[in-house]
C-alpha cells in the first residue's frame, strides 16, 4: 500500500509536519476459510511494525535474496483497517483539507485484501474530512466527487450507466484530464455513501483462481476540497484552498496463469504485462 502528498511548495510541507512524500505500508491478511482447510500457512511474519521477515526461503536462494524487508509500516493479520488507516493513510488523507494533494493506493496479487484495505480507508478518512468540515465552521467548503475504473486500457466513468470509452486529453494549466468525466457536488456525507455505492455496484469483477469477487479494473475515487475563510466570502480568493485526495484500488498485479483468468480477463492482465514491460 502507498500513500502520497504533493503540495504546490515548501510551506505545504511545513504544514503537514514532514518532509517525506512517500510513505510506503505492508499489510498482511489472515488466511481464508480455503487456505486454512487445505492446510496452508503464512510465508511472512511480522516482527515488529516495521519489518516483515520471509520465513520459507528456498535452501539455494537463502544466500541470494534477503528475507527481511523494512517499510515505513507493517501491519500483521491481527491488525484492523481502523489502525492501518490511523497509522498509514490517516495523515495522507487529511492533508487534502489543508490543500495539499495526495493519493492514496494499494497494489498487490488478487485477493491480498486490496478491495477490503480500500474501502475501509475510504470510509475512515471521509468520515474524518466530514468532522474536520464540522469543527471548521469558519470556512466555506464545497467537496466534489469523481470516480472511474481503468479496464482493458478503457477508462469508463463508475458514475455513468454509460460505459462508452472516456478520452485522456492534455490540458496545459491542469496536466492530463479525462473528457466528460462527471464530477458531483455532494451535499453531504450520506450523499458520498450513495455515489460510493453506486461505483462499488458498477465496477468490473470477475472470478479468479484465488478470488471469487475479484476486481479485475483500477479504480480511482477522487474527492476534490475546496475552501476559504467565511469572513472573505465574495472578496477574490483571499485563504481559498484546494486540493484533492486520490483512493486508488489497483488490479491484481499477478500473472494471468497465477489468477487464472480468462477471456476479457486474461487480456487485461496480458496488456499490463506489456506495459510494465515496455
Ligand atoms: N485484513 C482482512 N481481514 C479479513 N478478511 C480480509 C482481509 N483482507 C481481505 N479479506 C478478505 O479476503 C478476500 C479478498 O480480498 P479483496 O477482494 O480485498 O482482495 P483484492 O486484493 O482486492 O483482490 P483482487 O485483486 O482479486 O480484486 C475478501 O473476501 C475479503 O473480505
Amino acid at each position: 500500500m502507498g500513500a502520497a502528498a504533493a503540495g504546490d511548495d515548501e510551506l505545504s510541507a511545513a504544514i503537514a509536519g514532514k518532509t517525506e512524500r512517500i510513505l510506503v505500508s505492508v499489510r498482511v491478511r489472515p488466511l481464508n476459510a480455503k487456505e486454512i482447510e487445505i492446510g496452508d500457512s503464512s510465508d511472512w511474519d511480522c516482527t515488529n511494525g516495521t519489518t516483515i521477515v520471509f520465513k520459507h526461503p528456498p535452501p539455494g536462494e537463502r544466500a541470494l535474496f534477503p528475507t527481511s524487508y523494512t517499510y515505513d509500516r507493517v501491519f500483521g493479520k491481527d491488525i484492523g483497517t481502523r489502525q492501518v488507516y490511523e497509522l498509514g493513510a490517516r495523515e495522507v488523507a487529511l492533508s487534502v483539507v489543508r490543500g495539499i494533494n495526495s493519493s492514496i493506493f494499494a497494489y498487490g496479487q488478487t485477493s491480498s485484501g486490496k478491495t477490503y484495505t480500500m474501502t475501509g480507508i475510504t470510509e475512515f478518512s471521509v468520515a474524518d474530512i466530514y468532522n474536520y468540515i464540522k469543527k471548521h465552521a469558519d470556512r466555506e467548503f464545497t467537496l466534489k466527487f469523481s470516480a472511474m475504473e481503468i479496464y482493458n486500457e478503457a477508462v469508463r466513468d463508475l458514475l455513468s450507466t454509460d460505459s462508452t470509452p472516456l478520452r485522456l486529453l492534455d490540458d496545459p494549466e491542469k496536466g492530463t484530464i479525462v473528457e466528460k468525466l462527471i464530477e458531483e457536488t455532494l451535499r453531504d456525507q450520506d450523499h458520498l455513501r450513495e455515489l460510493l455505492s453506486i461505483c462499488a455496484a458498477q465496477r468490473q469483477i470477475g472470478e479468479t483462481n484465488l478470488n471469487e469477487m475479484s476486481s479485475r479494473s483500477h479504480q480511482i475515487l477522487r474527492l476534490t476540497i475546496e475552501s476559504s475563510p467565511k469572513v472573505y466570502a465574495g472578496r477574490d480568493g483571499s485563504g481559498a484552498l484546494i486540493a484533492c485526495v486520490n483512493f486508488v484500488d489497483l488490479a491484481g498485479s499477478e500473472r494471468a496463469s497465477q489468477a487464472m483468468s480468462a477471456g476479457v480477463r486474461l487480456k487485461l492482465n496480458t496488456q499490463e504485462r506489456e506495459c510494465i514491460s515496455s
